[in-house]
């Protein structure tokens, strides 16, 4: 079966967003459903978005799929402008350049169509020839490991096999981009460990880019990076990596970091400002490897270097540690040395 992307193309940006705002308006009231939202994922990736409910990622995925219009910054997939893109282009960037996977399988197939048939559909309304069908067809289903499932209705599946009968469905006019939205929430654990691995399949053997969209945080177990969303923004983000020590025993390693805007805007986690009651303003202390970053206070204590190395002409207190002795000093450093990424505190 060809694949989507060449060796060269891959690990190019394919979906990006910049700044991306959308805000709905009900009733007079304003809801800001994305603020300032980046996202940058390279061809071939496989990744998972995260973020609790009401956090924006189905907003998200409907702009990413072209049905909704961004109310300011830029989003690009596969080089169409989202922004700019005039109906006719949207429709044949909806029917070619993406795949879509729905949480509930009703919305993925037709009940009184057999699993072939459904995959055959997109096909047909693409214009495809027959020939050209039934061989996409049987490929897909083979590859997802659904070929005994052909001639079978929807009724007559498994709810894991109806989500891999999605697949296939997203799948048929080899789109470069699959997005899916919950597809796996309606399913037990192994079901839906089953289902993932028929993404992984369909990225590895047929190079399709994939963003997921989900509120399972044990999701990350599955992908190659999750990128956490909240309050309609991306706030941080956990690659996983396998590392080979010295004995040749291979280990999965994970590492959480925050994001960094091109405007240099970073969001705290939640528990690192509710631990050090961070709000307002925070004091910020430049080292020569790392920011500190402190509680802001009434402006009476002194806390930054600077601030300290003024005192310290007065005293005897030591830098190395980064920390006065009088501050309590319970401050959060994002080391770059050391543990690159890693938060660390500071005790
Ligand atoms: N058409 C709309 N009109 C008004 N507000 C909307 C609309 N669509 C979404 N919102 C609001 O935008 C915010 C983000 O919604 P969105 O559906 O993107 O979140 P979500 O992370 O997908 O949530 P869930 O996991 O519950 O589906 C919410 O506050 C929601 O109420």
């Amino acid at each position: 079966m060809t694949t989507t992307q060449t060796e060269a193309e891959r690990g190019r940006p394919l979906v990006e967003c910049d700044n991306v705002v959308r805000i709905f308006t009900s009733e007079g009231v304003e809801v800001v459903a994305l603020q300032g939202l980046d996202l940058s994922v390279a061809a071939g990736e496989l990744v998972a978005v995260v973020g609790a409910s009401g956090s924006g990622k189905s907003t998200l995925l409907r702009v990413l799929s072209g049905l909704d219009r961004p109310t300011a910054g830029a989003a690009r997939v596969a080089g169409h402008d989202l922004v700019a893109m005039r109906r006719r282009e949207r429709l044949r960037f909806r029917r070619e350049t993406v795949g879509f996977l729905y949480q509930q399988a009703s919305d993925n197939l037709l009940p009184y169509l057999t699993a072939a048939e459904n995959v055959a559909v997109p096909m047909r309304l693409a214009g495809r020839p027959r020939e050209e069908v039934g061989g996409r067809v049987s490929d897909l289903l083979g590859l997802l490991g659904l070929a005994e499932c052909a001639d079978r209705r929807p009724a007559e599946l498994s709810g894991g096999q109806q989500q891999r009968v999605g697949l296939a469905v997203a799948l048929a006019n080899h789109p470069q981009v699959l997005l899916a939205d919950e597809p796996t929430g309606e399913l037990d654990t192994r079901t839906a460990d089953d289902v993932f691995a028929a993404i992984r399949t369909a990225n590895a053997e047929l190079g399709v880019t994939v963003v997921v969209v989900t509120h399972d945080q044990a999701v990350s177990g599955q992908v190659q990076r999750t990128v956490g969303i909240r309050d309609g923004r991306t706030s941080s983000e956990v690659l996983r990596r396998t590392e080979v020590d010295a004995e040749g025993r291979s280990a999965l390693v994970s590492e959480e970091y925050a994001v960094l805007d091109r405007a240099g805007r970073l969001q705290l986690p939640r528990e690192f400002t509710h631990a050090l009651e961070l709000r307002d303003r925070v004091r910020l202390d430049l080292e020569s490897d790392h920011i500190g970053v402190w509680p802001g206070h009434d402006g009476a204590t002194p806390r930054t270097r600077r601030e300290r190395a003024a005192l310290t002409e007065d005293t005897e207190h030591t830098e190395d540690t980064g920390h006065t002795g009088h501050t309590g000093d319970n401050g959060y450093t994002a080391d770059t040395e050391g543990e690159p990424g890693r938060h660390r505190r500071h005790d």
